[in-house]
């Protein structure tokens, strides 16, 4: 019974789950905070893990980690392997003119020809999130750090090198030094950055240092290696994990933190899974990408070797914790009150911009709360237009995957709000459709240990450790439970008011 690692570091939190490589089955879990903030030192990251390792009963034992992370975060190095600054992640949007600004040049002075050719080129419109229009920002802002770039990696990307033993040269944690040339990643991140092209070299994918130029002002920088689906990237360092099994853990080489939760649930195409962490996402499995010139869909790869397409929110769970700090409950009060009223909270629609918004692309804009009567100044009303709002932002992005003609068969629910009884009852109102709801669980952390198994199986075949992906090893043949399922039970009035003032704002 081999034990596989795996890992999510998310936005808000360290996840680890331990699993049984064979089964599936879980063994052992641990999670530890991450600071608040769109800026963060990925140190704190690193603590994280270990904390949350530790919480996890210690890593000694397992053969096998792989590493699944919020997307797009610029973590900047420079020589000798310390940040140049603080990390900007994907829901900092002060990149926000960076990206029009890209967007303007690659079209020659024709926004709507500039933002098509970023999706033909890198499969998505640039807006702030992207890794590129970061770069851009510390070109402008911050010359003097982006002059020490010396390698550009995502928070992945860095905590798998971490885990490996590379890091800041005199950092005692980090026996190894910093050797830029031994970080690696994978093409689900990589297709995240605006500067990797997943479906370029024949399909292979190939970074674009032409691209990176335009945004930094120079590509003299070390890139992660991209490695293939169950590679193994390096070995963890005995002190952090595996220095119990032979040979040491293999680190796989990890993946967006969607690209994990797809292969966490296992999904297929046909399959739509909406999360709502910190970011909402609307993602489907396809075998190639759309190239959406509107933006609304960032046509990114998944971790198998298929394309992910997300249509992405800035506010979603988080929109139901300002609600809870407003009305003073928990989540069950939450829940609760939210249910007290009916649907549509006769006519109260909150368009829920509370930190800029992606999609659509208005970084700048702030939160709306339309409709409001006597009738409707009760803490029911508000508690419910708090949730319906964030749902509807969700129910557009569905609109945008049906609009690129991505099929949608089963809509399953993942995501730490995905457990809010009032948001089980409301989504099938504003989606309008059949939702499947996973055991509650960490599935991007789930992914990543899945990965893990993929990797360690593939390297007992002999045949991928390092150098490559067999094709005749599978990722192991774990099952997702679906915890319940409920019928579709359409509102159209949810959705009717919201899109009468979403464009109000
Ligand atoms: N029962 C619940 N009802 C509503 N929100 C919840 C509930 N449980 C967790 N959350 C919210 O889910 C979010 C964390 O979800 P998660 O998917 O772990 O986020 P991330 O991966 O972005 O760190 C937090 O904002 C938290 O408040
Ligand atoms: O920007 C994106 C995807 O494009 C986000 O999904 C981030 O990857 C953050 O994820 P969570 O921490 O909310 O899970």
């Amino acid at each position: 019974m081999p034990l596989v690692a795996g890992v999510d570091t998310s936005t808000q939190s360290c996840k680890i789950v331990v699993r049984d490589a064979d089964t599936g089955e879980l063994v052992r879990s641990g999670s530890a905070k991450h600071p608040d903030g769109t800026e963060v030192h990925p140190d704190h990251w690193w603590s994280a893990f270990l904390e949350a390792a530790a919480a996890a009963g210690g890593l000694v034992d397992v053969a096998a980690i792989a590493v699944g992370g919020q997307q797009h975060g610029l973590v900047a190095l420079d020589a000798a392997g310390n940040v140049v600054r603080d990390a900007l992640l994907w829901n900092d949007t002060r990149s926000a003119a960076a990206a029009e600004a890209l967007i303007s040049e690659l079209g020659e002075g024709d926004r709507a020809a500039g933002a098509q050719r970023w999706a033909d080129v890198v499969g998505s419109v640039l807006v702030a999130s992207l890794t590129v229009t970061k770069l851009r920002w510390l070109r402008d802002a911050e010359p003097g750090n982006a002059a020490r770039v010396a390698a550009v990696a995502l928070p992945h990307d860095w905590l798998s090198w971490r885990i490996a033993g590379y890091g800041p040269q005199g950092d005692p944690s980090a026996p190894l030094g910093p050797d830029l040339d031994a970080l690696f990643t994978d093409r689900s991140d990589a297709s995240g950055t605006g500067y990797y092209d997943a479906q370029g070299a024949d399909g292979a994918g190939e970074y674009r240092p032409d691209l990176l130029r335009l945004a930094l002002g120079h590509d003299d920088v070390v890139l992660p290696r991209v490695l293939a689906p169950a590679e193994a990237g390096a070995v963890a360092h005995p002190t952090i994990a595996g220095s119990a099994v032979d040979g040491g853990a293999l680190i796989g080489p990890g993946a967006g933190d969607n690209a994990g939760a797809s292969l966490g649930v296992g999904m297929v195409p046909g399959d739509v899974a909406i999360s709502i962490g910190t970011s909402g996402v609307v993602s489907a499995v396809a075998p190639r990408r759309t190239a959406d010139g509107s933006g609304a869909i960032n046509g990114f790869a998944d971790a198998t070797g298929n394309a992910l397409m997300l249509a992405v929110t800035l506010n979603a769970a988080r929109v139901l914790d300002a609600a809870r700090t407003l009305l003073d409950v928990d989540f069950d009060g939450l829940a609760a009150l939210a249910l007290q009223a009916p649907a549509g909270s006769d006519g109260l629609v909150l368009v829920p911009y509370l930190e800029g918004e992606r999609t659509p692309n208005r970084p700048d804009a702030t939160g709306t709360l339309h409709g409001i009567r006597l009738a409707t100044s009760t803490r029911p009303h508000l508690a419910r237009a708090y949730l319906e709002g964030m749902l509807c932002g969700l129910a557009d992005g569905l609109d945008a995957l049906r609009a690129q003609g991505v099929p949608i068969e089963r809509v399953m629910l993942i995501g730490g709000a995905a457990q809010s009884p009032a948001v089980q009852q409301i989504a099938p109102q504003v989606f309008g459709l059949p939702i499947a709801i996973p055991a509650p669980g960490e599935y991007v952390a789930d992914g990543a240990a899945r990965q893990a198994a993929w990797v360690l199986a593939a390297a007992r075949g002999g045949t991928a450790a390092p150098g490559g992906a067999p094709a005749d090893v599978a990722p192991p043949a774990w099952s997702t439970t679906i915890a319940t399922t409920l019928p579709a039970d359409p509102h159209p009035i949810i959705r009717d008011q919201y899109a009468a003032v979403r464009d109000l704002v």
